[in-house]
Parts: C-alpha cells; sequence; structure tokens
C-alpha cells in the first residue's frame, strides 16, 4: 500500500533532501508551500482528506510571527487534524507552539553542527519514532530558536530526545500526549545526520497502522479523487525539461590529434598567435579530476549569439559580427525592443530564454559521443541575476545578464593524456588557427617570463569603506539570530578605472600567472565589432559550479577560506579548516546542494567530504556531490543548470530567503558605490559551455574582473559566508584575501 504523504515546504533549502528519504521508502509524496493556499484554510482541509500523513519541513522564521512566516499551518493542532504529523525544525517549532510551549531564542545558535542526541527513557520502544534506536546518535542541528516546554501543560507533551550544549539541555524531539503528532528539533535529512532514514521508516509505520484503523472506521476517502487532487496541488517547482530528449544521430565531427608536452602556457601562448578572436577556458593548474583541459573556442561569422537582458526581459539573436549591425543600433534595439536589421528581438522573461538557448541546442545534439569535454557548443557567461530568485532592476545602463555564442571550431588541449585536439562541426578548422597551433607545439619552450601591465598607468580604485561593510556584517548576523537564515554569502565590490585602456587580454595573462586556477577563463564578447565589447569576464575561478554528460553531474562546493602566507602549513590550514565555523559552512551548503539536485534527479551522493585544496593565495575546504540517472530522467544538463542557479556558495542558506535578504537589505548601501540596485551582475554567475555531445562544465564566477563599457572600468567582487561563528574582523580579512587574487594585477 503506497501511503500519500504531504510535505508543506517553508521555502527552506532542505525540503527535496527530507523528500528524497520519504520517496526512498517508495511512498508518494506531494510537496506545496506554506502558503498556497492562501488564505483558505478550508479548501486546505478538503484536500487534507486524500492524504495520509503530513510532514512539516524546516524554513526560515519564527513561529512567533505567525502568518507571515508559517501561514495557518498551526490550525492543523488546534483543529486537531486526525492524521500523523512530522514536525521537522520549524514544522517541530510550529507544533510545539501550538500545545502551549515557547519558542525562544537559543542561547548558542547552532547552524551545520553535529551533536548528540540523546533519548529520554523509554523513547525508543516497539511502535513509537524511535523504535530500534540506540540511547544516543549523532544528528546535524541547523536552528537560532528553540522550544521551552517548562511552562506548558506537560500532561500535553511526551518529550522524547535532547541534546546537551553550553547553553544547558535542549529539547530535540516530542510526541504531542495522545496524538499521532512528533517532531524533531534536528535534521534527519542532513547527510551528516545518523539513522535518517530510520526515523522517516518508523513515521511511516505509524501512519501505515493509523490509516489502517481509518480505513476499518471507513473515514478513508476516494482515491480516484484525491489523484486529481495530488495532480494539480504539487507546484511549487517546475518540472517541465527545458527540451525534449530524442533519439540522436551522429553527426560529422572532424578532429585532429596532435601529442604534446603537458604545459599548461601552452593554451595562453596559442592564444597569443591567433588572429581571429577566441574564448579560452583554460586551466592554469593541473589536478586530478578539474583542470586537465584547456578549451580555446573559436567564433566566427556563422555563429550565432545570444544576449539576455533581465532587465527589460529581452533577448536579442544575431550572428557573430554580422556587417549591417551597428554598435549603435545594437544598443538601442536592446533598450527599446525596436527592430534593427541583423537582430532578431525576442521579448522574453529570463525563464523563456532558457526555453530559447535548449530549442536551439537540441537539434545540434549528437550521438557521437567522444571522450572529449567540448566538441562545438555554446560558450559563454551567465550572471547571477539569471538565477532563480534574483531579480536585476532597472537602473540607468542596460547590461546583459547572459551572453552565449555558438561555437563549431575549437582547439581542446588534454594534459593528461597529452594530446591537443582540432575539432571542427562544419569540416572547416580555421588554416590560420591551425597554424597557430603548429607553431607553438613544434616550436621550442615556452618562456616563463612573466607578462606585466604596461607602466605609466594609475589604477582609480573604490571599494566599499569598511564602515558600510560593519552595517552589512551585522545585519547578516541579526538575520542569523533571528532564524531567517542559516548562512549569508556577504560579498562586496570594487571598481576600477585605468587611466588608460589595457587590452583585456593583456590582464588576463597577468592574472593567470598571478593566481593560477582550474578554471580561468578569457571571455571578450566582440561580437559586433573587433575591439569592442558590451561584456569581457576576466576569471581565475578555483570552483567547479557544475560538469554533467549525458547520465551524471557534479559540483564542487568550496566553502572555507584560509589565507596562505609565510607561516601557514597545509598542515595548519587543514586544522583551521576542520574546525566547527568551516564544517558547518561546507555542511550547509553540501545540503544545500543536495537539496537542488534531489528536486530533479532520484540519486544523489556525496563523493567527498570536505577536502582540502591548495591554490596560489588560499586554502579551500571543498566537497564533491554527485547527481545520477539523467539519462532515465527527462532532463538534460542544462535543466539542471537553470535550476540550481545561483550557485548556493554564492547565496548561503536556505537559498530564496537569503537570496531576497542580500538584495533588498544586506547588500544595497554595501555596493551602492557601484550600482543602485544591489545586483551582483557577472560576479556570482557562472561561466562554461553545453557541448553537443551533451557534455557541460561550468565554473563560478569569483576571483575575476569584469566590464560592461569595453574595458574601461573594471569590477571586482569578493565575499565570503557569514555565519553566527564568524568574526567581522576575520570575514573582513578573508573578502579582503580573496579581493587580493585579482586585485593584485593592479597593484604594481
Ligand atoms: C564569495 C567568494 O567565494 C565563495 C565563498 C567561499 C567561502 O566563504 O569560503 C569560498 C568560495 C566561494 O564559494 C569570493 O571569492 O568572492
Ligand atoms: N532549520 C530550521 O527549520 C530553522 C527553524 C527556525 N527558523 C530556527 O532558526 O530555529
Amino acid at each position: 500500500m503506497v501511503l500519500n504523504v504531504l510535505f508543506v515546504d517553508f521555502y527552506d533549502s532542505f525540503t527535496y533532501n527530507l523528500v528524497s528519504l520519504i520517496r526512498d521508502q517508495g511512498q508518494h509524496v506531494t510537496i506545496i508551500h506554506f502558503d498556497s493556499y492562501g488564505e483558505d484554510i478550508e479548501r486546505f482541509w478538503k484536500d487534507l482528506q486524500c492524504f495520509d500523513c503530513i510532514v512539516l519541513g524546516p524554513g526560515p522564521g519564527n513561529p512567533e510571527n505567525g502568518f507571515p512566516d508559517v501561514g495557518f499551518m498551526e490550525q492543523l493542532f488546534v483543529r486537531q487534524v486526525d492524521l500523523p504529523v512530522l514536525g521537522v525544525c520549524l514544522g517541530f517549532q510550529l507544533m510545539c507552539k501550538s500545545v502551549g510551549c515557547t519558542i525562544e531564542q537559543l542561547p548558542s545558535i547552532k547552524h551545520g553542527q553535529v551533536y548528540d542526541v540523546k533519548l529520554s527513557s523509554g523513547a525508543e520502544t516497539a511502535g513509537s519514532l524511535f523504535e530500534g534506536y540506540p540511547s544516543s546518535f549523532k544528528s546535524v542541528r541547523y536552528h537560532s530558536l528553540h522550544v521551552n516546554c517548562k511552562n506548558s501543560d506537560v500532561s500535553r507533551i511526551v518529550p522524547l530526545a535532547f541534546t546537551d550544549d553550553e547553553g544547558g539541555t535542549v529539547l530535540m524531539s516530542v510526541q504531542v500526549a495522545n496524538k499521532p503528532w512528533f517532531g524533531v528539533q534536528y535534521h534527519p535529512e542532513s547527510c551528516c545526520s545518523e539513522l535518517g532514514g530510520k526515523l522517516i521508516e518508523n513515521f511511516l509505520k505509524i501512519t501505515e497502522r493509523h490509516k489502517q484503523a481509518r480505513v476499518r472506521a471507513s473515514e478513508s476517502s476516494d482515491l480516484s479523487t484525491a489523484q486529481g487532487v495530488i495532480r494539480n496541488l504539487d507546484q511549487t517547482i517546475d518540472k517541465s525539461s527545458i527540451y525534449q530528449k530524442q533519439d540522436l544521430q551522429a553527426q560529422n565531427i572532424q578532429i585532429e590529434e596532435i601529442p604534446i608536452e603537458p604545459c599548461t602556457l601552452l593554451a595562453l601562448q596559442i592564444c597569443n598567435l591567433l588572429t581571429e578572436p577566441f574564448f579560452l577556458m583554460s586551466s592554469s593548474t593541473i589536478h586530478e579530476n578539474r583542470g586537465e583541459f584547456s578549451i580555446i573556442a573559436l567564433p566566427n561569422e556563422r555563429s550565432t549569439v545570444y544576449t539576455h537582458y533581465d532587465q527589460v526581459h529581452r533577448t536579442l539573436v544575431h550572428q557573430w559580427r554580422d556587417q549591417r549591425i551597428t554598435l549603435e543600433g545594437f544598443a538601442s534595439a536592446a533598450e527599446t525592443g525596436l527592430s534593427c536589421d541583423g537582430v532578431d528581438i525576442i521579448n522574453q522573461s529570463k525563464h523563456e530564454f532558457w526555453k530559447t538557448l535548449g530549442t536551439f541546442m537540441q537539434p545540434k545534439m549528437m550521438a557521437n559521443n567522444p571522450d572529449i569535454p567540448f566538441i562545438g557548443g555554446l560558450v559563454g557567461v551567465l550572471g547571477y541575476e539569471m538565477g532563480q530568485f534574483t531579480v536585476h532592476d532597472r537602473e540607468g545602463k542596460l547590461v546583459p545578464d547572459a551572453k552565449m555564442v555558438y561555437v563549431e571550431n575549437s582547439v581542446v588541449v588534454d594534459y593528461q593524456k597529452g594530446v591537443l585536439m582540432l575539432i571542427s562541426l562544419n569540416n572547416k578548422f580555421p588554416e590560420n588557427a591551425r597554424s597557430a597551433v603548429m607553431k607553438i607545439v613544434q616550436g621550442s619552450k615556452p618562456g616563463t617570463r612573466l607578462p606585466q601591465l604596461p607602466d605609466g598607468v594609475e589604477y582609480d580604485i573604490t571599494m566599499p569603506t569598511k564602515e558600510s561593510y560593519v552595517r552589512a556584517y551585522n545585519k547578516s548576523q541579526s538575520y542569523l539570530n533571528k532564524g531567517d537564515s542559516y548562512e549569508v554569502c556577504l560579498t562586496t565590490q570594487t571598481r576600477v578605472v585605468p587611466s588608460k585602456r589595457i587590452e583585456p587580454w593583456r590582464i588576463f595573462q597577468t592574472l593567470i600567472c598571478r593566481n593560477p586556477a582550474p578554471f580561468s577563463s578569457f571571455f571578450e564578447f566582440t561580437d559586433i565589432k573587433p575591439g569592442h565589447s558590451d561584456l569581457c569576464l576576466l576569471s581565475t575561478s578555483p570552483e567547479r559550479f557544475l560538469k554533467w554528460d549525458a547520465d551524471t553531474c557534479e559540483l564542487r562546493p568550496i566553502k572555507g577560506t584560509v589565507k596562505k602566507d609565510g607561516n601557514t602549513t597545509r598542515e595548519l590550514a587543514t586544522k583551521i579548516l576542520k574546525t566547527p565555523k568551516e564544517f558547518g559552512e561546507n555542511l550547509m551548503i553540501l545540503d544545500l546542494i543536495r537539496n537542488d539536485l534531489y528536486e530533479l534527479l532520484d540519486v544523489v551522493t556525496v563523493d567527498e567530504l570536505m577536502s582540502v585544496e591548495e591554490y596560489a593565495t588560499v586554502y579551500q575546504l571543498v566537497s564533491v556531490v554527485k547527481g545520477h540517472g539523467l539519462r532515465q530522467a527527462p532532463y538534460s544538463g542544462i535543466d539542471l543548470l537553470q535550476h540550481s542557479l545561483p550557485p548556493g556558495s554564492m547565496t548561503g542558506a536556505p537559498k530564496r530567503k537569503t537570496v531576497e535578504l542580500l538584495h533588498d537589505e544586506i547588500e544595497k548601501e554595501l555596493n551602492s558605490h557601484i550600482s543602485p540596485t544591489s545586483a551582483r551582475g557577472v560576479y556570482s554567475g557562472v561561466t562554461g559551455y553545453m557541448s553537443c555531445n551533451d557534455r557541460g562544465d561550468w565554473s563560478v564566477n569569483i576571483r575575476c574582473m569584469f566590464s560592461y563599457d569595453n574595458a574601461r572600468t573594471w569590477r571586482l567582487g569578493a565575499g565570503g559566508a557569514v555565519t553566527v561563528l564568524s568574526t567581522l574582523e576575520g570575514e573582513w580579512q578573508e573578502m579582503l584575501t580573496k579581493l587580493e587574487s585579482a586585485l593584485q594585477v593592479f597593484q604594481n
């Protein structure tokens, strides 16, 4: 008998981790938001007849705030719903409040910390929520608030578990007396919690028994009506796929392999000799599993270019350097939506923009699957505001939020195999590019002279004041304390104006030598006119956002940073990175990313838990999460990409609420010297490709600089995760360290 579980989501970023635990038990889960019914409690009550139990999930906010934070969900208990209920964290607090407990500030807030949960005596008896549990087990806590039942009617509450921390004993689980209503304060669904699946299994057994009793009393509802209701209810996420997968045909690819001596300057040297435009996604450090490749993408007049402006909900489509288009014509088409020779104008939201990209790519996907990450496809940059929950408010200057270019010719260097490949999808690998490659491959070893920026240029650098940073930091702390957020990725932006324009390529070469990184990128979009770009990104990112192939995907969130200086050995860094502060920071984002994947996929694994990685200026704590079974799913990599942007490591958790707080409150004043709308722009977005052999790889836009005005001014973002364990000085210094990784090129 499959149970129908109603899951009430309070817009949390751990919802689907819990949902997956229930689905693993073979049960059907319907997810609604706590405010899906608005104020229509009667309709909600009627629909409840279709379900066998209710799970009230975790989430931001405080049940004491009432309707804005929890809707009318407390009424479940006030009206005495005749269904088993499991409340988790916020849901638990809500249930306890409804029976007279108070919700109070936790003396020592815990976000992403593992504690021993101890059962009250008798809690593990047969038929209970903790049947078969040991007397103590480890679980993760994410809460600012806790339940105080000292002044409540003790006959209504059966405490089941507690934990000890610095603030004394904290209630971890209760049952409401004589009711099948249970709750846990801890998070059974975290990847660092023990026995989470068992808790759900036990709750479902309780549900099963309850259901049987109801069936006997013939209270059960008509199954066919139930199915209709259920189908229409579950609308919290858009589950449609961007494009339908089809049977793929083999298509023509020309690949010429040339053996090479692996050297990460190779791609740079080839680009130096190229006479045509190029984009570079390059590794400047070779590691197993990241940075094994450099890709030089060669756009030409056959290349279609997509530019999306979220501020005006418009996409412009044109061919690379179409002679009919002028810079002024293009800018005015973007601004007004009025037609312009050579440009297709589509008025569409960013959501529809993804579909436009998908529709374009679908017929280009091919059955050939050479073991090469990129054979040709869309390459480009997606800004932070292309993600979910973000908005790009209208401000003075219209800037692109996304630019993607379809590229048929490329050079791919595989450092591990020691081969370079010239790849063409149109049988016409450009001769000039071939001779540039041959010159470098056959020539003498590349020199080691470090490129320098030209002498005699002054740099006007504007960064946020420490005072405004302090205010933003304090705001972040106050939201963390109130339980509105568990982690806030607070970011700053700095503007650099050189007294003379310097070629982006020259800056990039300096940057990549000073701050080598596995995901460096050079994207100067000169798609209208040579020597002119409306978007330019120079990045030395250490962080992979998302990589996929036809069946699996991988995310590598970085959270936890230690500056390298003369005294920091790897050993010391590891010690610092394994403290509760860094552990919690990383775990929260790891759990958030599992959630992002579980929204679309059934199987998600944690393949590396908090490894320490070394970079030029910092040590970082990195986890690796994989999603499996894409082949059987209706989704492709592009669905995962759309779905999981913006990167959780750049937002904090829970994602939706924290993105909102950052935009409306926290970063507004802090970055007002750059933009009045607190848009992050390219920073915090992603850069990469989707290849016609169904592979993709995207890095997070950090340790980078970008320009919207043809390299006259540059913007650099830097930030870090603020948690309750942060210190103001520590975060300020961490931000400066990250800023320095790119800013250093302008400082001598
Ligand atoms: C925000 C930045 O980096 C992010 C924040 C990190 C952290 O808080 O430790 C680490 C890597 C990135 O996910 C940045 O580099 O500007
Ligand atoms: N994870 C949660 O559900 C948190 C609940 C509540 N907002 C708190 O901070 O205590």
